[in-house]
């Protein structure tokens, strides 16, 4: 009997190897004969760009240091191929290769990103498939025009006032998880204004707060998917999705648990605003007041009428939730990290508050006093914001895609047993917009014959062509206050001997994440 078990173990050992063999050296055939020096291959079995990301951190405290430095010694490498034998990765580096990635987003979908991804976002934004995004999309631009966003403002200060609430000025200076307040404060605003409701005392069964554990578990579910062999093995059979619910391990059911209780309560959530609608006497009139009404008006008319409806185009509760998730997640946790990056370059230059204090008293206004059109004639903050975004890109990549068929166009090919992906920023330092690009220096972005010499696919830290973040904006719009009410009421510092180790837990963040000390003025 053990010996049996031991000859088809032994058997599955070896299977996995000869497919890591075949896979990786057609793949490597394949791109080496087409391509040459143009594309760099990297290979390590099985984790992959796992690998090279741990020991990119382990050597130069950032996980895609790796990649800056490939692109810098070599500026014209067009793409980044990353081959495991099981997640084979294809990351476009050059800009045209880049633009057409972008345009043809039909031809791709995603099926891949994290343990677990089906069952909170599947039928999101970010996930469902092309025609169904396209419906969703069209329906919910709307809710994130600038004329939409402006008039959110007052519940967006409201919010940004409860940040550290909990410290006085006695307190002096306190070292605090500069990116966890500020989650607080991106879920509160995001879950008022499209959900019309709070959530801040909404609590998991494992008792922590909602928007904090929808984070953590999505940057869990990463970790897994990237780092578990068992669950690399797994995905690589079944799929990522198909994995995430079959043979799970402890850790596996410990994550599953999770996002079934944050799934259940949201689903609660969404329950008690489809019983509140319908029994309004006339629905069709009413205008929605938030997304969530919006989504939830769409549901129970089309309810009433389903048989006029076409099965592609009927939304369901599980849209619905799935909905309320990805939005849950994408409009907290991006823009708590992009506000919480510029806080630390803050802390570091206190000259910077000095400029951006000035460039406020141009204005005219104080905090208190500032709209949403008055942002715009803060070019220094602008500049603080995206200089940010170049050094730290709290998204990296494009979640990855896949194509059924072998792609190409122009001079570009992807193999239907790749991965692909977009590199969003610019890592080559060729340009004078570049210069010592390791540094912030927020001043590049005002050099207009500078930022004159970028391509359009340089710098696309929210993605580019129609799949754009849709909520872009409103992180700007959100960082830009948050910076300015801060520096308003606290005095920020760096923290004594803190060193900044950048890595991937589902974006791209500081592995300490107290980053700065704050004291209330
Ligand atoms: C600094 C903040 C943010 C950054 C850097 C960012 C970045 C991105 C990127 C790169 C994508 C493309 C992903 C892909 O196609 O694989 C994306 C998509 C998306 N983002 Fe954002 N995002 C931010 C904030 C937000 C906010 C505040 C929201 C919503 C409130 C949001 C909602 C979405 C959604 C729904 C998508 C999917 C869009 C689609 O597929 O059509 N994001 N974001």
């Amino acid at each position: 009997m053990i010996f049996n078990l031991l000859i088809g173990f032994g058997l599955i050992i070896l299977l996995i190897l000869l497919r890591i063999t075949y896979k990786t050296a057609r793949l490597y055939l394949i791109y080496k004969n087409k391509y040459g020096n143009q594309v760099k291959i990297l290979f390590y079995p099985i984790l992959g760009l796992a690998y090279f990301m741990q020991n990119s951190l382990k050597l130069h405290d950032d996980g895609y240091q790796f990649l800056k430095q490939i692109v810098k010694e070599n500026p014209k490498v067009k793409a980044i191929i990353i081959l495991s034998g099981f997640m084979d990765i294809f990351i476009a580096n050059d800009n045209e290769w880049i633009k057409y990635l972008s345009q043809d987003q039909k031809q791709f979908y995603k099926d891949d990103a994290f343990f677990g991804y089906d069952s909170l976002h599947g039928e999101g934004m970010p996930f469902c498939d092309y025609n169904r995004w396209k419906k969703q999309r069209l329906f919910l631009n709307s809710s994130f025009h600038f004329d939409s966003l402006k008039q959110r403002v007052p519940i967006l200060k409201d919010e940004i006032n409860n940040f550290c609430s909990f410290l006085k000025p006695s307190d002096g200076f306190v070292k605090i998880n500069c990116y966890n307040q500020l989650k607080l404060i991106t879920s509160e605003f995001f879950t008022r204004t499209f959900f019309g409701r709070p959530f801040k005392d909404v609590k998991c069964k494992n008792g922590k707060n909602i928007s904090l554990e929808i984070c953590d578990i999505c940057s869990d579910g990463y970790t897994l998917r990237i780092s578990s062999l068992y669950f690399i093995i797994k995905a690589a059979i079944f799929g990522c999705a198909k994995a995430s619910h079959i043979l799970q391990s402890q850790a596996e059911k410990k994550i599953m648990n999770r996002i079934r209780d944050l799934y259940s309560i949201v689903e609660g959530v969404v329950d008690e605003k489809i019983s509140e609608m319908s029994k309004m006497k006339d629905l069709i009139q009413y205008q929605p007041t938030n997304f969530s009404e919006l989504y939830v008006k769409e549901y129970l008319l089309q309810q009433k009428n389903i048989q006029n409806y076409k099965k592609e185009d009927i939304i369901s509760k599980v849209e619905l939730v799935q909905q309320y998730l990805t939005f849950f997640f994408a409009g907290t946790d991006t823009t708590a990290q992009l506000t919480s990056m510029c806080l630390y370059e803050i802390s570091k230059n206190p000259s910077i508050k000095e400029k951006i204090f000035s460039e406020l008293k141009q204005c005219g206004k104080n905090y208190e006093q500032l709209e949403s059109s008055d942002l715009q004639k803060l070019p220094y903050l602008d500049a603080i914001i995206r200089e940010c975004n170049r050094l730290y890109s709290v998204v990296a990549f494009l979640f990855p895609r896949r194509t059924d068929t072998n792609y190409q166009r122009g001079d570009l090919y992807i193999d239907k047993d790749l991965l692909a992906t977009n590199r969003l920023i610019q890592y080559a330092d060729e340009k004078e917009f570049f210069n010592e690009s390791e540094k912030f220096i927020p001043e590049r972005f005002l050099n207009q014959k500078n930022v004159q010499q970028l391509s359009p696919y340089d710098m696309i830290p929210f993605s580019s062509g129609e799949r754009i973040c849709i909520g872009q904006n409103m992180a700007i719009m959100e960082a830009k206050f948050l910076i300015l009410y801060i520096l308003t009421h606290f005095e920020i510092a760096e923290v004594p001997n803190y060193k900044l180790r950048m890595s991937q837990f589902m974006i791209n963040q500081p592995v300490d994440l107290e980053i700065i000390q704050i004291k209330r003025i």
